[in-house]
């Protein structure tokens, strides 16, 4: 398919009096690397929770894969290929790293995409009895679509760099090795477009570095459309190609890494004087 695999188009949405979006557009291809940048409350998470189906916009159209997916759950559009990762870490704290990204990976093999309906949800009921039966009889089917997940599951861990965490449990991983299981977790429903919602926020320097190089590497061998939130600009000015910037729900700039870094308003609502400075004047 060659239109874009996510699209916002005048998208808007307002919580009481507040307009968190305003008219927010958006197309993100197979193979691009954006950012979304902008102050704190901007709006930045707020676009990323429209595009996901955790809020319906008040205004515009989202559409995954070309379809229109206003009102639908979170879990329909991951089917249709948007994964995200949070702000605020969201692992399944007492599970091992595998069992994390298991869990993603039979998910997405278990609801019909375009299921929005009592017909799938007795589908699912069905699909969820007949899993339990199996588990528990330990069918041969079961047994070879377990070791399947499995090699599934240690192929996105050994990607993200945590094979030797396997066994451990989420919580007891260092905080940059938890950023990088959700990115794992998040892989792990096939997506073709991934959201990372500040990926390097609490990693050192050194974490950062690696992380630049693994998100481009992500982007080249799952062929995937990839839109970072994120407030190190070093990263987002080092790995994407085109920048939105936000401020108070409204895009106030959109370009290259280097139109973005010398754009008046955006030095003024965001970067400041001093990050101009600190990178030797206009780029
Ligand atoms: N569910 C909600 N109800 C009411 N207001 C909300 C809700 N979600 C977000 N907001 C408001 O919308 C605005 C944008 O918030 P948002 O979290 O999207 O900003 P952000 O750019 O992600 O900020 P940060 O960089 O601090 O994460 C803020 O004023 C916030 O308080």
């Amino acid at each position: 398919m060659s239109g874009p695999l996510l699209e916002a188009v005048g998208v808007s949405i307002q919580f009481g009096g507040l307009k968190a979006l305003s008219d927010f557009n958006l197309a993100i291809h197979k193979g691009d690397l954006q950012g979304l940048i902008g102050p704190n409350g901007a709006g930045k998470t707020t676009a990323f929770n429209v595009l996901t189906g955790v809020y319906r916009p008040t205004q515009g159209e989202v559409r995954v894969a070309g379809q229109r997916v206003n009102g639908w759950l979170p879990h329909q559009i991951n089917h249709l290929g948007l994964a995200r990762t949070f702000q605020n870490i969201r692992l399944f704290r007492a599970l091992t790293a595998l069992d994390n990204v298991k869990v993603a990976c039979r998910a997405q093999g278990s609801l019909n995409p375009e299921g929005v309906g009592l017909g799938v949800k007795f589908r699912g009921a069905l699909s969820n009895y007949r899993d339990w039966w199996r588990a528990l009889m330990l069918t041969p089917g079961f047994q070879a679509e377990e070791r399947d997940l499995t090699e599934q599951a240690e192929r996105l861990l050994e990607v993200m760099g945590l094979s030797h965490r396997r066994n451990e449990e989420a919580r007891n991983l260092p905080y940059g090795e938890q950023r990088r299981l959700e990115i794992a977790r998040a892989l792990g429903t096939r997506p073709k477009v991934l959201l990372l919602d500040e990926p390097a926020a609490g990693m050192n320097t050194r974490e950062k570095a690696d992380l630049m190089v693994l998100i481009r590497k992500l982007r080249d061998d799952f062929n995937l459309g990839i839109l970072v939130i994120e407030h190190d600009m070093k990263l987002v000015m080092g790995i994407c190609e085109k920048i939105t910037v936000l401020d108070h729900g409204e895009t106030i700039a959109r370009g290259a890494p280097a139109e973005v870094r010398n754009d008046r308003k955006v030095i003024e609502a965001y970067l400041g004087d001093s990050y101009l400075e600190s990178q030797g004047g206009a780029a």
